[in-house]
């Protein structure tokens, strides 16, 4: 990931009302304070992946014409400014001072104060933006504040807040990469990467490496050894392996066992360097390998091919996509197995939105309340009441979603930088690793098997590619629930036993795909979803209209969509609107 230096900023532009003479003198200090203490909130409540501050950067003046305008413009190119976001208490000019960045995010707070009408620049300007085709958020605070008031009320922290996450996420992905790893697994249409989406919505690069490029690094040796040896040590000590649940005659000997394990650690190496580069690789002499891939999200292909004769790719993309390995606790890598780069993108999202590790999974099963009686005998109660979701895939599940995390109290998934030692420890703890299932994966290796906890709040969603239209995003916010012990094992052994489980009930509305469970699996548009912790389905939404990229199916509530103010212009049904403004404007790049 990118360094401190090298993230994205948010730019903060005062707007002021440029008469000089009284008019001006009486507002500088007020609009630049403005901007000061909201970049002292984002500072305050905004973290990069790396776990620091999100940094600001302020225009040199107060914009009150079209000179401070480009002046404030060339100082944010300068400073490598992804997010823009415009603050005033008062009337300005809006086409001389507003932010014509037709790729950068951007938002308005007027300030609703009656001293100066802030609201009429906010108003004043939003029209501008709308009629330039450069589709702007609009702040406006609900209750009159008098203007010497420095409060950033809640309802407009919420809103500052949540653009400002969506907005550094479109900055983040800008230029950065998708590494595949091999091609397209099992036929799955994700992994058939479509590099037009990721350029043209993205704004990212697409990296495509054959696979045997990590077989030769193995065999050649391209790795840290020193890394590799603390790694091997580091996973015989905390990945415990279970049962052999293959066939006795087909079972892979012991000494293939331990071969695995040690072709499995250097997979994760190469994966690793792979996506980011490693110097220590050119110190080795290997100075080409050392570069990487600038890749911000990767996908193994992890099905047929290298796994029908090498060890599988499920613990890389496992202990990748967790946030501790043998060097500690850290950020996690967003791995997608099945190379299934749409799943990826998912994955992608939920993070930089959250800066929590995700989880990967197959939409795998809908459970009827009657089937589970049928089958365990048990009638399925409270949250389960209405039938739940089997998420089990091997591969990219994060380590975090045991559910071993907790904040007060309650079973969570963290930034890494709060996760406590003794939380990693218990989330390798709940995790077992089983000899792969030699019928799926004929080259061996391992996989994690893990039992998510119940009671977290979860948001699963998924990118899906629709021809003619592009881009759709569906969402849903749920929660994880526990099963009784039997009735889990029974109907987890149905199917493979050796993968982590999610059991997954999603918030219904009793409208449309949320009528009920079963419909919310029967409108899913893939065998794919990424599931993150929290109900974050509004900022999912926001993120999505910055991209130009329709939602197809939320349960988050009216109240809680933030969209452009552009999007009003497309008519009062909002689901149908964002359909129409997302095609207006079309891809952001
Ligand atoms: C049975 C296949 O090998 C599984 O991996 C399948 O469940 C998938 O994950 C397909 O997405
Ligand atoms: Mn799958």
């Amino acid at each position: 990931m990118s360094e401190r230096s090298e993230y994205p900023k948010i730019g903060i532009r005062p707007i002021i009302d440029g008469r000089l003479g009284g008019v001006r003198e009486s507002l500088e200090e007020v609009t630049m304070n403005m901007a000061k203490n909201i970049a002292a909130l984002f500072n305050e409540n905004l973290r990069y992946p790396d776990g620091t501050a999100i940094q600001c950067v302020i225009s040199d003046t107060c914009i009150g014409g079209v000179k401070e305008a480009t002046d404030c413009d060339k100082k944010f190119k300068s400073q490598n400014v992804g997010v823009s976001l415009s603050v005033t208490p008062c009337w300005c000019y809006g086409t001389e001072t507003m932010d014509t960045d037709p790729h950068i995010p951007k938002a308005i707070w007027g300030f609703n104060g009656t001293e100066r009408p802030g609201a009429v620049y906010l108003a004043a300007t939003l029209a501008a933006h709308n009629q330039k085709g450069l589709p702007s958020f609009g702040i406006y605070g609900h209750d009159v504040q008098d203007i010497d008031d420095k409060t950033i009320t809640d309802d407009v922290k919420k809103k500052l807040l949540s653009f400002a996450r969506a907005g550094m996420a479109v900055a983040l992905m800008k230029g950065k990469s998708y590494l595949a790893i091999g091609g397209v697994s099992m036929g799955i249409v994700g992994s058939a990467v479509e590099p037009d989406f990721f350029q043209s919505y993205l704004g990212m690069r697409n990296e495509f490496v054959d696979s045997t490029e990590v077989f030769r690094r193995i065999e050649q040796g391209i790795y840290d050894k020193d890394e590799y040896d603390k790694a091997l040590k580091w996973t015989k000590k905390n990945c415990k392996e279970g049962k052999d649940y293959n066939e006795i005659g087909k079972q892979r000997s012991r000494k293939q066992k331990d071969g695995d394990w040690e072709f499995v650690v250097k997979m994760t190496l190469i994966i690793r360097d792979l996506m980011e580069g490693n110097p220590k690789l050119k110190k080795m002499g290997f100075g080409e390998e050392s570069l990487g891939h600038n890749a911000l999200v990767s996908g193994f292909q992890g099905q047929r091919q290298w796994t029908d004769f090498l060890p599988n790719g499920d613990f890389s993309e496992a202990i990748l996509n967790s946030s501790f390995d043998w060097n500690g606790i850290r950020m996690p890598y967003i791995v997608a197995t099945e190379n299934d780069s749409l799943n990826g993108v998912s994955m992608l999202f939920n993070y930089l939105l959250t800066n929590t590790a995700q989880i990967f999974a197959d939409v795998r099963t809908y459970w009827s309340p009657d089937a589970v009686e049928r089958v365990t005998g048990w009638k399925p109660e409270d949250k389960a009441s209405q039938g739940f979701i089997h998420l089990i895939n091997s591969g990219s599940a994060t380590l975090d979603g045991t559910g071993r995390m907790k904040k007060n109290g309650k079973p969570v998934m963290k930034p890494f930088w709060e996760i406590s030692e003794k939380e990693k420890q218990e989330c390798l703890d709940a995790t077992t690793w089983y000899p792969a299932n030699l019928g799926y994966f004929k080259g061996g290796g391992y996989s994690s098997n893990y039992l998510t906890k119940g009671g977290i709040p979860v948001t699963m969603c998924r990118i899906n590619l629709t021809k003619g239209l592009g881009p759709i995003i569906q969402i849903a916010e749920g929660w994880t629930i526990d099963l009784p012990e039997k009735v889990h094992n029974t109907l987890d052994e149905r199917t493979d036993r050796t993968w982590p489980t999610t059991w997954f009930v999603p918030e219904l509305t009793g409208e449309g795909a949320f009528t009920d469970v079963y419909s919310v699996m029967n409108n899913w548009g893939s065998n794919h979803g990424a599931i993150s912790y929290g109900h974050i389905g509004h900022d999912l939404i926001t993120l999505a209209s910055m991209l130009r990229i329709p939602v197809c199916m939320h349960n988050v509530a009216p109240e809680r969509i933030f969209r452009p103010t552009a999007w009003n212009s497309f008519g009062m049904d909002i689901e149908g609107a964002d359909y129409r403004a997302c095609s207006n404007y079309g891809s952001l790049y």
